[in-house]
């Protein structure tokens, strides 16, 4: 039985002439202790997936089965980072976490619970922020609360959308690392959403295109046949790495490219003649 599996799903936005299918035949199917990373253009509907997998939305069709039961709404089992860093605004950072934390472990106690805070509050490096408000801090340090929040709530499955967008190189590739330190640590299944192939590459074991919408399907699945731990620097001379990177890039240039030559808009440019500023 998969761990994650969804069966045929469509999504549609708005009904009669305003509809709009973002998501069209979707299937995936995730065993347990995996790493998949599915790699989209923007808009290309990763949001609503996610979504979608969390139990925030509905599917229009079709159906999210999470360890072979219909997923109906959202639970601390599948721990989402989002892209937006909804952080609670009048809440410091070490509250943000706690409150998610009492959530997901409502019998431990006062000292436990600090304890936990405080280890993923650091593992983000954010203890000298702990007292902040998220309006003291910058996009990156807020993104890192929200890594924080959603890892310290110790999910079965950890859902990434685009999490470390916002980051500067080297926290992102300190984030990836912790991240995948979480992962085979305690075996835990993970699924990223991501616009970066090279960052698919480094943390997934399969790569999955996300072929641009309206009606966005998922395409071939790419395999990453690099043993782990994988060492950034390493990579870039591994032939395996190259292989694979450039068979993704050219699989979603190729989409590109077809989206472009499909697109039948044309714009009339207004007939007009510049007028003279000599008097
Ligand atoms: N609630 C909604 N109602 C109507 N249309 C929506 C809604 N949410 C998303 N859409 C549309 O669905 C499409 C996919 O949106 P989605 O946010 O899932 O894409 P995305 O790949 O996550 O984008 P990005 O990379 O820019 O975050 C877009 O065209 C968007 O305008």
């Amino acid at each position: 039985m998969a761990y994650l599996e969804l069966k045929n799903i469509n999504k549609t936005y708005g009904t009669g002439a305003e509809a709009t299918e973002v998501l069209t035949d979707i299937n995936l199917s995730i065993e347990e202790g995996e790493f998949v990373a599915i790699v989209g253009f923007t808009g290309s509907g990763k949001t609503t997936l996610v979504n979608l997998i969390n139990g925030l939305l509905k599917p229009t069709s079709g159906e999210v089965l999470f360890k072979g039961e219909p997923v109906k709404g959202t639970s601390h089992e599948r721990g989402v980072i989002f892209q937006n860093y909804s952080l609670l605004p009048w809440l410091t950072v070490g509250q943000n976490v706690s409150m998610a934390v009492k959530e997901a472990f409502p019998k431990a106690s006062k000292t436990e619970l600090k304890e936990r805070v405080t280890e993923y509050v650091k593992m983000v490096n954010l203890l000298p922020a702990i007292n902040k408000r998220p309006k003291e801090l910058s996009g990156g340090m807020r993104q890192r609360v929200s890594v924080a929040r959603a890892l310290a709530m110790n999910p079965e499955m950890i859902i990434m959308d685009e999490p470390l967008g916002a980051l500067d190189a080297l926290t992102r590739g300190n984030l990836q690392d912790e991240i995948l330190k979480i992962w085979s640590k305690d075996k835990r299944t993970a699924l990223l959403i991501t616009n970066d192939v090279d960052e698919g590459i480094y943390m997934a074991d399969r790569i999955i295109p996300l072929k641009p919408g309206p009606n966005a399907t998922l395409g071939p699945e790419f395999k990453i046949n690099i043993d782990r731990p994988r060492d950034k620097t390493a990579l870039n001379d591994n032939p395996e790495y190259k292989k694979t990177r450039n068979a993704i890039i050219e699989y979603l240039m190729g989409i590109g490219e077809a989206r472009k030559s499909a697109s039948k808009k044309e714009y009339v440019l207004p007939d007009v003649a510049p007028k003279s500023f000599v008097a």
